[in-house]
């Protein structure tokens, strides 16, 4: 080999080291660069659908029940003490009842004029004729036999007159406790618009705040909007709403919904009915077969009638019709937050023989107040 031939060829060497040395240093620096394999994995196995993009027509797994979904959950406000927060509300009645009779008696001297204003007021506020007959009679003869002319005396007699009238001995606890293990069961019923599904609605938060479990039933299921409206009362405090298909059969819906508060061990079932004319008798008659049907299951501890103060005479019948085809043994009187005629109180009670539970003061979802004789006259004396 001549020496240009040996540098020709040490050339070609080096040229070689140079370039295969220098691919070898970006094919190094360029696997440096790539990811790590694990995603090659990913592009060469597709993963299972369901991960890639959840189908929106799938449910999801349920979640387990998140901590916020129980504070969206309102709390009821506690039954005592209600009456005295709306108290102001009764001003209609303590317009013309309340102050009415504080005018009269205000006057130095009470002559037969006086005493039939007295009367006039009692009546005009709906009383009824016996009881303020009795009122008028026992007042009188309080004031004489005490020798009572002063005003303030007066007010105080007229005070303990009206209680008396009105009975502060009854019992007005809702009977709500059943027996051998099982619900106290309260149907609610009466006619259309006295606020039957909104008195359910608000009896659930009373018995929610006083810590007991509710179930519903919508037995009212001719009136298309009232099992949603009765849920939507349920769901914000977190209690079970039973309902059936629109135009079924209410007696059924009633007996479901009782046995399952039986099966939920639940404290009480409050069962709403449909609204009906009173004058309807086969209405009425199927109101007697819910009550009957649903006792297949357990008692019914408490019928309250829902009248609304507002109707004055009419309501009265309506208490002594309904009184006829199911033993009514509470009453709730709706809307006196509308009327000067507060009297109903007496007149409905004296009329039915069973005391009234609960009076509605207000479209509010806590206007629901027990009913106490003290309380209420002094509210419509103050
Ligand atoms: N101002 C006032 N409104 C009330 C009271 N109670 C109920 N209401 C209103 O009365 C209206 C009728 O109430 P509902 O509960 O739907 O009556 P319902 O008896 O169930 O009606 P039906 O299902 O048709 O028989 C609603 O607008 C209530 O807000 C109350 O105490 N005061």
């Amino acid at each position: 080999m001549t020496t240009n031939e040996l540098i020709a060829l040490i050339g070609i060497i080096a040229a070689v080291l140079v370039v295969g040395g220098g691919a070898a240093f970006v094919l190094t620096r360029g696997r440096r660069q790539l990811p790590p394999s694990e995603p090659k994995r990913q592009i060469e196995e597709p993963a299972e659908p369901t991960f890639i993009s959840p189908d929106p027509e799938v449910p999801a797994e349920p979640e387990p029940e998140s901590e916020s979904a129980v504070d969206t959950l309102e709390r009821p406000e506690a039954p005592q003490g209600r009456l005295v927060r709306l108290r102001a509300r009764l001003a209609k009645s303590q317009g013309s009842l309340g102050k009415g009779l504080l005018a009269v008696l205000g006057r130095s001297t009470l002559d037969d004029a006086a005493w039939e204003e007295i009367e006039d007021t009692l009546l005009a506020a709906d009383v009824g004729v016996t009881a303020t007959d009795e009122l008028v009679t026992n007042l009188r003869t309080h004031l004489r036999v005490e020798g009572i002319t002063d005003p303030e005396q007066a007010k105080v007699a007229l005070r303990a007159e009206l209680v008396r009238l009105i009975d502060p001995t009854l019992d007005r606890s809702l009977t709500a406790t059943g027996a051998d293990g099982k619900p106290g069961v309260v149907l609610v019923v009466g006619v259309n618009g006295t606020g039957k599904t909104t008195t359910v609605g608000r009896l659930a938060r009373v018995l929610v705040a006083d810590d007991k479990s509710v179930v519903l039933g919508a037995a009212d299921t001719f009136r298309a909007a009232a099992a949603d409206q009765l849920q939507t009362w349920g769901e914000r405090v977190g209690v079970p709403t039973v309902r059936g298909p629109e135009g079924g059969d209410p007696a059924s819906v009633g007996f479901e919904s009782v046995q399952r508060g039986i099966a939920d061990a639940a404290d009480v079932v409050l069962v709403d009915t449909a609204g009906r004319l009173h004058t309807k008798s086969g209405l009425m008659d199927e109101l007697g077969k819910v009550k009957r049907v649903i006792e297949k299951q357990a008692p019914v501890t408490e019928v309250l009638l829902v009248i609304d103060a507002t109707t004055g005479q009419n309501g009265l019948t309506q208490a002594r019709v309904f009184g006829e085809v199911v033993d009514v043994t509470g009453i709730v009187l709706t809307k006196l937050d509308g009327t000067a005629k507060g009297g109903i109180v007496i007149a409905v009670q004296r009329e039915l023989g069973v005391p009234v539970k609960f009076v509605g003061l207000g479209e509010g979802a806590d206007d629901l107040a027990p009913f106490d004789a003290d309380e209420f006259v002094d509210a419509l004396l103050s």
